[in-house]
């Protein structure tokens, strides 16, 4: 593999995010919010979407574009490239800006399953690489991230990855190889919690609450849960069972759960994430060869 440089000198601290959906745009206000970035450091890159870079400019302040020029302009002077884009984008989109890239700017992907040798065979050369894999709650400061480095990443590059995911929530360092099933459990899991927060205020509506009553009754009782497994660092089993009378209504709800296979459904929904993440990095590994 070769390293790369070209005339540009990347500004210290600037953020281009290449790719402007829904994981740009939790990372974003997050950095904003908690200012870890400022608005005027921040570009957020697209393909096409004029309108949806409107928004984003008038929403945060930052700079966006989807003109080549302008694009490849703030891809070179920026420090830190977010690779923010769909898996089946990948292949286009990241040999498109390779010629703009040199391995003195850092790389962070939230790609799901793309592995780092990918990115750098995409890029034609050894660019410091953080793959990492966040999930929406960012955009609040409650994402949960896990990141693994490549060897390229200096110690300082590091911190600043770091600092970046540490501002919008926690973050795990892990090897590669352990960010597939991570994505079942975080990356993804958002979106299993408000599954379930769906159905309880359907039931709850079904049996008479108004809708605005089954909303926020749900939203307490999984806000309450869960900020009372951190607050207390218990075993979750230990809290459900100090709620679980004898032959009570949170027993018998469980009678029902357990009979439509709840553990066993929801550790298999994790593994096919798992599984999926890794079938998505394996189709953009197969395009390239
Ligand atoms: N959403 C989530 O909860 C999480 C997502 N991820 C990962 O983040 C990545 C992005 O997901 P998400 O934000 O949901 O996706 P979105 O579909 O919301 O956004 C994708 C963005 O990529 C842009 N894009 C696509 N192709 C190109 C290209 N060739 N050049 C420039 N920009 C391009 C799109 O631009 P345009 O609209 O103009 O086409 C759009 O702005 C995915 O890989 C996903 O797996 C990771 C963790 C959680
Ligand atoms: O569904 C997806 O592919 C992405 C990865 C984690 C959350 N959303």
């Amino acid at each position: 593999m070769v390293t790369k440089e070209n005339n540009y000198v990347p500004h210290p601290g600037t953020i281009c995010f290449y790719g402007a959906g829904s994981m740009a745009e939790a990372m974003v206000r997050g950095l904003i919010h908690k200012q870890v970035a400022s608005p005027g450091s921040i570009s957020m890159l697209n393909r096409s979407n004029q309108e949806r870079l409107v928004f984003l400019t008038q929403q945060y302040g930052v700079v966006t574009s989807n003109q080549p020029e302008q694009k490849n302009k703030l891809l070179s002077e920026a420090s830190i490239i977010v690779l923010a884009m769909k898996p089946k984008d990948v292949k286009e989109a990241i040999t498109s800006i390779a010629p703009y890239l040199t391995d003195k700017q850092l790389i962070v992907s939230v790609i799901t399953g793309l592995s780092i040798a990918t990115i750098q065979k995409l890029l034609g050369f050894q660019a410091p690489i953080a793959r990492t894999m966040p999930n929406t709650s960012s955009s609040i400061g409650y994402g949960a991230t896990g990141i693994s480095f490549s060897d390229e990443v200096s110690s300082e590059q590091q911190q600043q990855v770091l600092t970046m995911f540490e501002a919008v929530g926690t973050v795990s360092v892990i090897p590669e190889e352990k960010l597939e099933i991570l994505t079942g459990v975080s990356g993804s899991g958002p979106a299993y919690i408000y599954f379930m927060m769906e159905a309880m205020i359907a039931a709850g509506m079904e049996g008479g609450l108004s809708a605005q009553q089954a909303r926020d009754l749900t939203v307490q009782t999984v806000l309450g849960a869960a900020v009372m497994m951190r607050e207390t660092g218990e075993d979750p089993a230990k809290l459900r069972a100090a709620i679980t009378s004898p032959n009570g209504t949170t027993q018998a709800a469980l009678d029902v759960l357990r009979e439509g296979n709840f553990t066993e459904t929801v550790k298999a929904a994790v593994r096919r994430a798992e599984e999926r993440s890794n079938e998505l990095g394996q189709a953009v590994k197969e395009a390239l060869q």
